[in-house]
């Protein structure tokens, strides 16, 4: 069965996962865990380094390793990559292991929202960071889709509105989730 203790937050970079993540992990009082973050603790290098050194692949393989152990966790509040959907396996351990919330934001909206690329190797060196966020998101929207228990729009909306929102989901009665 499902653990619904746990709430997994997936979707596009600058969708606000981290930021949305740690409001809601503070008002629930509830562990935050980053899985970038996490990443970066062990490793003891940003995630751009990873990217150079071992290719993304390298960093999806640390990724997975990293979702697994924290997915088996109790209580948390997990914020992921925004390629964590990427892998089957990920899938899987997200969607059997907590409340699943795909914050959804426009192409536009990530845009305005990753001027600063530094943990985002994929948009670093792109000559037209739109063009890829365009293909990334026409990818991996489906994939988010298929393991998402809740969808939130977030253009526009400020992350206080959206972890309440999610707040209030969190409420009701299981029928009407
Ligand atoms: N709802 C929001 N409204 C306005 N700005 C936001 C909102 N959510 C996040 N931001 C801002 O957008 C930027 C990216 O947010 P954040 O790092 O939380 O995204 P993310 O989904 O975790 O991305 P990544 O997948 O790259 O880790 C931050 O500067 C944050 O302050
Ligand atoms: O969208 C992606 O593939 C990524 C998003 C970030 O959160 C990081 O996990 C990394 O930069 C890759
Ligand atoms: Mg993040």
């Amino acid at each position: 069965m499902a653990n619904k203790s746990n709430i997994f937050l997936i979707g596009p970079m600058g969708a606000g996962k981290t930021t949305v993540g740690k409001r809601l992990a503070d008002t629930r009082g509830m562990e935050f865990v980053d899985s970038d973050q996490e990443i970066e603790a062990r490793t003891g290098v940003d995630i751009a380094y990873i990217f150079e050194k071992e290719g993304e692949a390298g960093f999806r393989k640390r990724e997975r390793g990293i979702i697994a152990e924290l997915t088996g966790r109790q209580n948390i509040v997990l914020a992921t990559g925004g390629g964590a959907v990427l892998e089957a396996e990920n899938r899987q351990a997200l969607s059997a292991r907590g409340f699943v919330v795909y914050l959804h934001a426009s192409v536009e909206q990530q845009l305005a929202r990753t001027a600063r690329t530094e943990n985002r190797p994929l948009l670093q060196n792109a000559v037209d960071r739109r063009e890829v966020l365009d293909q990334l998101f026409a990818f991996r929207d489906p994939l988010y889709r298929e393991i998402a228990d809740l969808l939130l729009q977030t253009d526009g909306r400020n992350a206080r509105v959206l972890a309440r929102d999610i707040e209030d989901h969190l409420e009701r009665p299981a029928s009407a989730i």
